[in-house]
């Protein structure tokens, strides 16, 4: 089966394994408790955790995939790993789906990966450990298409640590099980490090009946998911292709919403610029372009102004 399955299934059957892998990496540094944090700029930082879960993750997919084009959030790595961080494995569970046919003749080619190896790495060194993510996106051409987010600290109820969620548009989602969120409330779910005053006036516009504020796109997106809260707002530059390749696909493939705060989805083609300039809108079970229009125009033109 494995061998003879269309090449979108194996990329996402071994980035499952892969990041689950690359979990284990995170939760093995917090452990030893030598962070080794480096800034990368304001609000930036990176820590050996990033460093060696990239590694892994890069390492594995580009052994096994030679010609897929991979991007990860920390540059160039050197991907002459250890055989423990060279996973081999597919996910076997995962395989035992069927490829929707508009994916079934995707060429190596024609995609991308986006590796985010620890989303909430700031979150991550403040002790705030839930809200950390393992994130791998997949693009066909210029669209989100699959992606995996792993929490590597999130315990199971037979106490096993991490929790494997996927999507793939066509096919629908697995690894956690979705929850409508509250009617008759507004909960929006948006940054804990990253604010400024015009994100702060996107926020005001919403008649939320609450505002949560934690870390990563990828947790933002699980709360979306899991029923916490109706919208994911994030009104100022900062976020990255990698933070919402993976949560945009898996958030699209449960019937949700993930663009920029105009109401257009980002392009994920090789060539794209990195940062997501017009912020982040992102909402499931909601009128989406009603949640846009609640936006000021002014702050919208302001966001990502050049
Ligand atoms: N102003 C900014 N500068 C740098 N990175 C930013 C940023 N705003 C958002 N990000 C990145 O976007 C992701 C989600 O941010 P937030 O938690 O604030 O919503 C984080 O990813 P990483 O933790 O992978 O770097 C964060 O670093
Ligand atoms: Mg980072
Ligand atoms: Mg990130
Ligand atoms: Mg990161």
């Amino acid at each position: 089966m494995a061998a003879t399955a269309p090449v979108i299934m194996r990329v996402m059957a071994s980035s499952i394994s892969t990041a689950k892998r690359a979990g284990g990496i995170i939760r093995d540094v917090l452990k030893k408790g030598d962070l080794g944090i480096v800034d990368k700029g304001k609000n930036d930082p990176q820590t050996e955790a990033d460093r060696s879960a990239q590694r892994c993750i890069i390492a594995s997919l580009a052994k096994k995939f030679p010609t897929v084009k991979i991007i990860g959030e920390e540059g160039g790595s050197d991907l002459n790993v250890c055989d423990d961080w060279l996973v081999n494995e597919l996910d076997e569970e995962f395989l035992q789906h069927s490829c929707p046919a508009e994916w079934k003749d995707v060429k190596p080619e024609d995609f991308v990966i986006w590796v985010d190896p620890l989303d909430g790495t700031a979150e991550y060194t403040q002790g705030h450990v839930e809200h950390v993510t393992v994130l791998i996106g997949i693009a066909v051409k210029d669209a989100a298409v699959g992606g995996i987010i792993h929490q590597p600290f999130y315990q199971q109820p037979d106490g096993e640590m991490g929790r494997t969620i996927w999507g793939l548009k066509g096919l629908g989602t697995g690894g956690f099980t979705a929850v409508p969120a509250p009617a008759g409330q507004f909960i929006i779910t948006t940054t804990r490090s990253h604010s400024n005053a015009l994100h702060q006036q996107a926020l005001n516009a919403f008649a939320s009946t609450e505002v949560l504020k934690v870390g990563g796109a990828g947790f933002k997106v699980l709360q979306l998911l899991e029923g916490k809260a109706h919208a994911y707002v994030f009104a100022t530059p900062g976020c990255k292709k990698w933070d919402t390749c993976a949560p945009e696909a898996v958030l699209e493939a449960q019937g949700g919403c993930l663009t920029n705060i105009n109401g257009e989805h980002y392009a994920y083609n090789a060539d794209v610029e990195h940062v997501n300039r017009q912020g982040v809108l992102a909402s499931l079970g909601q009128d989406h372009a009603a949640l846009v229009e609640k936006i000021p125009a002014e702050v919208r033109a302001a966001v990502g102004a050049k």
